[in-house]
């Protein structure tokens, strides 16, 4: 084997523990992990840093085409690749029209592929009306599908809607017959916008009162329909960004019951409270909303127990204007965090370094775990025959994320500010590097389409 390139002299994190040792990579793959002397046409010198699977972000928005001011493939993806990621998971709304057709599904892979400079998968979205594209969104290569309980907070023509009771079991009813999984938002619409509506009768629009409208009950009550309606009609469920330990274990629940579902939450439910939105303000909005410390702590003990699959960024980026607040009206405000560059540093301080996770809970949240979620066949892991894609972090840097350090179109975050205690330096995709630290990124993208090797009719 005459290997391409070879890492050297790193800690490298593998399914079954930690290798102090080389990885050798030839034609994008790992070749070899352990104590290697052969030659190679590249080396690499990974002294004290962390040899990571590159991060699969299960949950990102990306508003190319139609709004590309927003963030586009080419810069989120730059963004996502500094901070350690290699595959995403691309969410159907935001962009204009949104991914709700096959024929629309087909137009935004084309124009990914040549801008995205990691692998990505692409969802289809479930709305009203349209489950006859459940089936054509499936073979022209759906990673999965999404919809929304809750109101999508936009409403320009093409935008997504969200699905009532009647949608959604019908939605199901569909998807079931794909193999493919159904990812739902979680909250209760109306409730939520009626919170809402009484808040802003009251005159209240401070962070306060956007906290009130959306307690943690609207989303456990979702959950536990959305769980009766998915037994009803046998579709797999996998719920994106829990807030609540409470939700979690309904999920758990119906597992131990023998449902197909799955859960996921995100870095900042997990780094950032209700004290903190206080404190950064707007930029920290988003939905579920950010939850107290006493449920954020609930919320760990969760993911401690590896009751949760997967931890993504929900990178829902908007311009700066939309995240202003000028008439001191938080409902006005653009709901989605900003932090997909900062999934892996944030989580790895917050996760590892403060002793609530080991590596191996680790590598499983942000990379093996929705690998195997998104059948996105030979991502996620380092070993022997997988795709080598690769994070370095350098777990004795810190630095203080300042705007100019922000790949986005919106160089906004609601982690600028925030002291990072570990470092992502470089990030290599299928072998090749793509993001060095100080140098900046590979000339080209070459980021791939992901098919879900899940779905019924794709060869394993
Ligand atoms: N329209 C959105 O991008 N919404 C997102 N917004 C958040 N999370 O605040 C989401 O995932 O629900
Ligand atoms: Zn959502
Ligand atoms: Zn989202």
């Amino acid at each position: 084997m005459q290997a391409t390139t070879i890492i050297k002299n790193s800690l490298i994190v593998t399914p079954t523990g930690v290798v102090n040792g080389d990885l050798a990579i030839k034609d994008g793959k790992i070749a070899a992990i352990g104590e290697l002397s052969e030659a190679a046409a590249e080396v690499i010198d990974a002294q004290g840093q962390l040899v990571l699977p590159g991060m699969v972000d299960a949950h990102v928005h990306i508003n190319e085409p139609g709004r590309s001011d927003w963030e586009d493939y080419h810069t989120g993806s730059q963004a996502l690749a500094a901070g350690g990621t290699t595959s995403m998971v691309v969410m159907p709304l935001n962009a204009l029209p949104a991914r709700t057709t096959a024929a629309e599904f087909t137009r935004h892979r084309a124009i990914a592929e040549g801008k995205s400079y990691i692998d990505f998968a692409l969802y289809g979205g479930l709305v009203p009306g349209n489950q006859a594209d459940i089936g054509p969104m499936a073979d022209a290569g759906a990673a999965g599908f999404k919809a929304f309980m809750a109101t999508t907070g936009s409403d320009e023509p093409g935008d997504f809607h969200n699905v009532d009771d009647y949608d959604l079991y019908r939605g199901m009813q569909a998807i079931a017959k794909t193999g493919l999984r159904l990812s739902l938002h979680a909250e209760n619409a109306i409730l939520t916008d009626r919170l809402a509506a009484d808040e802003i009768a009251h005159q209240h629009t401070d962070i306060q009162a956007y906290i009130d409208s959306r307690p943690p009950m609207v989303e456990v009550e979702a959950v536990r329909r959305a769980l009766y309606l998915a037994k009803q009609t046998g579709c797999k469920l996998h719920f994106v960004h829990l807030s609540t330990g409470e939700a979690v274990r309904e999920v758990h629940r119906a597992q131990t019951e023998g449902q197909d579902v799955t859960c996921e939450t995100c870095v900042h439910y997990l780094t950032l409270n209700t004290d903190d939105f206080k404190q950064i303000g707007p930029l920290a909005k988003c939905s579920p909303v950010l939850r107290t410390p006493a449920v954020q702590a609930d919320l760990w003990q969760e993911v401690q127990a590896d009751h949760v699959n997967t931890v993504t960024s929900d990178h829902s980026p908007a311009p700066a204007e939309m995240k202003a607040n000028p008439n001191n009206n938080i409902f006005e405000v653009w709901g989605g965090i900003s932090g997909a560059q900062n999934n892996l540093d944030v989580f790895y301080d917050v996760a590892v370094k403060s002793g609530r996770l080991n590596l191996q809970q680790f590598v499983q949240l942000i990379a093996a775990g929705p690998a195997q979620l998104f059948g996105l066949k030979d991502k996620g892991q380092l070993r022997v025959g997988a795709d080598a894609d690769i994070a370095f972090l350098d777990p004795n840097q810190s630095y203080t994320l300042r705007p100019e350090d922000l790949y986005y179109k919106n160089p906004i975050s609601a982690y600028v500010g925030r002291q990072i205690n570990c470092r992502v330096t470089r990030t290599l995709l299928r072998g090749k590097t793509i993001f060095e630290l100080g140098k900046g990124f590979d000339e080209q993208p070459t980021g791939q389409f992901l098919h879900n090797h899940h779905a019924m009719g794709v060869a394993k």
